[in-house]
C-alpha cells in the first residue's frame, strides 16, 4: 500500500507497518548528489547482525570493531545499499562513500523516521553529575501538569509510558529516531552524555531547552583534558533552536564560563545560583545537590507553563531516583545511603549532605570502575577521607580488569582508610562497625548490580544491605 506523508513518497510493507523510501531521498538527507539507482529501501541499520532485506547498512568505525569488516555479512543478509567511509572493491549493491558515517546515519535516520523530534518539545540535560536526577524531577513536574514525557537516560528509557532498558545514557541516533517515531509523547527529556555528543548520537536534533548541571573530573580516559571535555559538553548548546533557552547552574566555574560564552552569542540563558535555592521553599526536604537539580528542573517547568503550586506538589510526591541518595533505615538508628556518586565533587556533595543529617559518624564504602578514567581516583579518595569518619575502599566494577591488576593500581594511590577487596564483605564490615546515629554511605553502583565472589553474588548494594538485615548475619 503506497501513500504520501508530508510530501515524501513512502510505502508500507504488508502486515509489517514498515515504511519504504527511495534511496535517493535518504541520501538527500546528508547532501549526497547522486546518480544511484532509484531503489526502494526498507530501513536503516548499523549492525550487520540485524540487517533485513532492503535495509541500507551504515558501516561505522567503532572503538572495538569496524563496521566495514561486516559489509559482506550485511549484503548477504539483504542490504540494498551500503554507506561507509573506506574505499571498497565493487559490491553487488550500491556503495556510497561519505566523509563521516556517524553523521550520515544520524541524518538518514532523522529523514527515514520523518524527523519525529520536530513535533515535540525537546530538552537535553548535560553535565557530569545530576543529569538523571534532574531529568526524573522534570518529568515528574511536567507529567503532573498533564504533559506526556518520553525519557532517555542512564536508568531507563520511557516511551508512551512504557519503560525500556537503557543500553546507553544517550541512545545512538538510529535508536533515538526509531523510538521517537513510535512515541506519542509531547515532550522528550534526554540526558546528553559527552560520549553521546562526541559520537554524534544527537546530530540533527534541535533542542528547545538545554541544561548544564556542572563539570567535574571524569571521562578523561576518553576526552584527554578537562578543556576538551568542556568543549564537547558545550556543543549541546550549539543545537539549541534560535528561540531555545539554556538553563545553567552558575555556581559551577565551567557553568559560569559557558553562560558567558552563550550570552555573548546572543543565546537566551537562564542562570540558576545559590540565591534561587534560598528563595525556593519547596525543595528544602531534599539534600543540597538535589535542590540544585530541582531548581534547574523547575526553571524549565515554569517556562513550559507549570504553576509553582504544581511544581511544589510534584516535589512533594517525587519518589526519588533508583540508586540516587536512597536512604534505608536499618535497626538501631543506623541509616544507609545508596548513591551513584563516582566523582570527587559528587562525594563532596553526598557526604556533606549526610553530614547535615547524621548525629553520629559517616562510614563510606566506595570503589573504582576498571578500564575507565583512573586519573580521578586520588581526588575521590581525598574527598572520601575528608568527608567521612571511616573510609572503606572496595571493588566497584572491575570492568574486565583482573583483581590483581586492580589491587596493583590501588597500591599506587595514597589511601589511609581501610581496604576490603570484596564489596559484599566491605558492606558487611561497615554495617558491623556502625552504631546508633551513624550513617553508612555506599557509593558507585547505585541501583546497578555488582559482581562479587563472596556469599551473595551479582546483586545490588540495597539487596546486600537487606540481605544482611534478613539473614541476621550481623547484629544490627
Ligand atoms: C566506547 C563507546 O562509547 N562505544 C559506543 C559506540 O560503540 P562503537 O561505535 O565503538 O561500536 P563497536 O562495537 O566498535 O562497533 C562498530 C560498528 O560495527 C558494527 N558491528 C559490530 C559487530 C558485528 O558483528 N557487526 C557489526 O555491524 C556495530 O554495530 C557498530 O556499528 O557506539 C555504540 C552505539 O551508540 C555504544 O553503545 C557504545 O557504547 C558503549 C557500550 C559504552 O560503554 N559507552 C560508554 C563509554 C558511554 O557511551 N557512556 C555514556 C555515559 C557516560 C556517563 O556520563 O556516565 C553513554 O551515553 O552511555
Ligand atoms: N547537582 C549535583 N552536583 C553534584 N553532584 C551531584 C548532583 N546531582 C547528583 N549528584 C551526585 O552525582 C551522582 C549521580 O547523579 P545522577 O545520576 O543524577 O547524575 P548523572 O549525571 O546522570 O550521572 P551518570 O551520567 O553517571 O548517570 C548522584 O548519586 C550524586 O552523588
Amino acid at each position: 500500500m503506497y501513500f504520501r506523508k508530508n510530501g515524501n513518497c513512502r510505502a508500507t510493507l504488508a502486515n509489517e507497518g514498515v515504511e519504504l523510501m527511495h534511496l535517493h531521498e535518504l541520501l538527500d538527507a546528508f547532501s549526497i548528489q547522486n546518480s544511484y539507482p532509484s531503489i526502494q529501501i526498507r530501513g536503516v541499520e548499523t549492525d550487520s547482525r540485524r540487517v533485513q532485506p532492503g535495509d541500507v547498512f551504515f558501516a561505522l568505525t567503532g572503538h572495538t570493531s569496524n563496521g566495514h569488516d561486516y559489509i559482506d555479512q550485511a549484503v548477504a543478509a539483504g542490504a540494498a545499499a551500503v554507506v561507509g567511509t573506506q574505499e571498497r572493491a565493487l559490491l553487488e549493491v550500491p556503495y556510497i562513500r561519505v566523509a563521516d558515517t556517524r553523521k550520515a546515519v544520524a541524518l538518514a535516520a532523522k529523514r527515514f523516521y520523518n524527523n519525529p523530534s520536530s513535533r515535540k518539545v525537546v530538552i537535553g540535560i548535560t553535565g557530569t553529575n545530576g543529569k538523571t536526577t534532574t531529568s526524573f524531577l522534570l518529568r515528574e513536574m511536567l507529567e503532573q501538569a498533564g504533559k506526556r514525557c518520553a525519557l532517555f537516560g542512564t536508568v531507563h528509557y520511557v516511551i508512551n509510558g512504557k519503560t525500556l532498558p537503557s543500553p546507553n545514557t544517550t541512545p545512538d541516533s538510529l535508536q533515538f529516531q526509531r523510538l521517537l517515531h513510535e512515541s506519542e509523547d509531547d515532550v522528550v527529556i534526554m540526558e546528553v552524555s559527552s560520549h553521546g555528543i562526541d559520537q554524534l548520537r544527537i546530530e540533527g536534533i534541535e533542542f528547545d531547552f538545554a541544561v548544564f548541571t556542572n563539570l567535574d573530573q571524569d571521562h578523561l580516559d576518553y576526552h584527554g583534558t578537562m578543556e576538551a571535555y568542556f568543549e564537547v559538553k558545550s556543543r549541546l548548546f550549539n543545537q539549541l533552536k534560535t528561540e531555545g533557552t539554556a538553563v545553567i547552574w552558575k555556581e559551577d566555574v565551567w557553568g559560569s564560563r559557558l553562560s558567558d560564552q552563550l550570552k555573548t552569542r546572543g543565546v537566551r540563558v537562564l542562570e540558576v545560583d545559590k540565591r534561587n535555592l534560598e528563595d525556593s521553599s519547596q525543595s528544602h526536604h531534599l539534600p543540597f545537590h538535589n535542590r540544585i537539580n530541582a531548581e534547574l528542573a523547575a526553571t524549565i517547568a515554569i517556562q513550559m507553563g507549570c504553576s509553582k503550586e504544581g511544581i511544589q506538589q510534584a516535589l512533594h510526591s517525587f519518589q526519588g531516583v533508583p540508586g540516587r541518595f536512597e536512604v534505608i533505615l536499618v535497626s538501631n538508628d543506623i541509616h544507609v545511603v545508596i548513591d551513584y556518586a563516582h566523582t570527587a565533587d559528587a562525594f563532596n556533595q553526598v557526604l556533606s549532605s549526610v553530614r547535615n543529617l547524621a548525629e553520629g559518624r559517616i562510614l563510606h564504602v566506595f570503589g573504582f570502575r576498571g578500564n575507565r578514567d583512573a586519573s580521578k581516583r586520588q581526588a575521590m579518595i581525598d574527598a572520601s577521607l575528608k568527608g567521612s569518619d571511616l573510609s572503606i575502599l572496595t571493588s566497584d566494577d572491575r570492568n574486565g580488569v583482573s583483581q590483581l591488576e586492580m589491587e596493583n593500581q590501588l597500591d599506587a594511590l595514597e589511601f589511609t582508610g581501610k581496604r576490603i577487596q570484596d564489596r559484599t564483605e566491605a558492606i558487611r564490615f561497615a554495617l558491623e562497625q556502625a552504631s546508633s546515629g551513624d550513617w553508612v554511605v555506599i557509593t558507585g553502583k547505585g541501583n546497578e548490580p555488582y559482581k562479587d565472589d563472596y556469599e551473595a553474588p551479582c546483586q545490588s548494594d540495597r539487596k546486600t544491605v537487606e540481605w544482611y538485615q534478613k539473614q541476621e548475619k550481623i547484629k544490627l
